[in-house]
């Protein structure tokens, strides 16, 4: 892992203080838990997000008060889960999610939690159903989690507020990269589409923004957090 500071890797102290933290702030989750060993058996890959990151997502849902939540980015519905489990009654998840196993994973999941009900997993490339989305022509979108191909996440951020309204949150994950965000030079798509992605929420009059860099289990990275205005 690469050091924030430079001079020793600060990984395992990152990983220790993450489970302090959750031992500490959260309740004991046997669903996710099990989410999780369920994921690691399917084979899928661990990039869900963290215990307190889904916690974070799960405090926006809340605050917010958001009804209607899309996600794009499903993998096994460990996030999904922390969006499902705070919204309001009759409150709803659409998740994008392009590989079909993972899918079935995440539905199977869903089903466990008791969230098949208000999770509508869609399977393909999310630039096919966010078009598909908007011309269902659904109420808009409160929150919109964007967690999927980070090449394309300039266009989720325009299908995010085309699927919006003012007062609607937009949270893009994944927006450090254990620092190689700042490389300006970098031809790796997931630096370009990412560096693309900050400009576009820094240029945006309609969205008011910032990003926040995070250490944890997960290793050095962040999250944008933007408000359609
Ligand atoms: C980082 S994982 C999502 C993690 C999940 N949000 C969580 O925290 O539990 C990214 C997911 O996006 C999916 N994905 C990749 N490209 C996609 C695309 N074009 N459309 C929809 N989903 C895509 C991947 O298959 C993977 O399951």
């Amino acid at each position: 892992m690469r050091s924030a500071t430079g001079d020793h890797d600060p990984g395992s102290a990152w990983t220790e203080v993450d489970e302090y933290l959750v031992q500490t702030l959260l309740p004991e989750d046997e669903v996710l838990e099990l989410v999780v060993d369920e994921n690691q058996a399917a084979g899928l890959p661990a990039i869900d997000v963290s215990p307190l990151q889904g916690s974070l997502l799960s405090l926006l849902v809340r605050m917010t008060g958001a009804r209607r939540v899309l996600e794009i980015g499903t993998l096994g519905g460990f996030s999904t889960i922390h969006l499902a489990r705070a919204l309001p009654p009759g409150g709803r998840v659409v998740t994008c999610e392009y590989e079909p196993r993972h899918a079935e994973v995440a539905r199977r999941n869903l089903d466990r939690a008791r969230f098949s009900d208000v999770v509508d997993v869609r399977v393909g490339a999310a630039l096919d159903t966010l078009p598909q989305l908007a011309a269902e022509g659904g109420d808009p979108f409160d929150l919109v989690f964007i967690d999927a191909d980070k090449p394309n996440n300039p266009h989720y951020l325009e299908w995010a507020l085309r699927l919006t309204r003012p007062g609607s949150v937009i949270v893009g994950d994944n927006v450090v990269r254990g620092g190689r965000v700042a490389e300006e030079a970098s031809t790796d798509p997931a630096i370009t589409g990412t560096r693309t992605f900050l400009e576009a929420l820094g240029e945006d009059p309609r969205l008011e923004v910032t990003a926040l860099q995070t250490v944890g289990a997960k290793g050095w990275d962040g999250f944008a957090l933007a408000l359609v205005r």
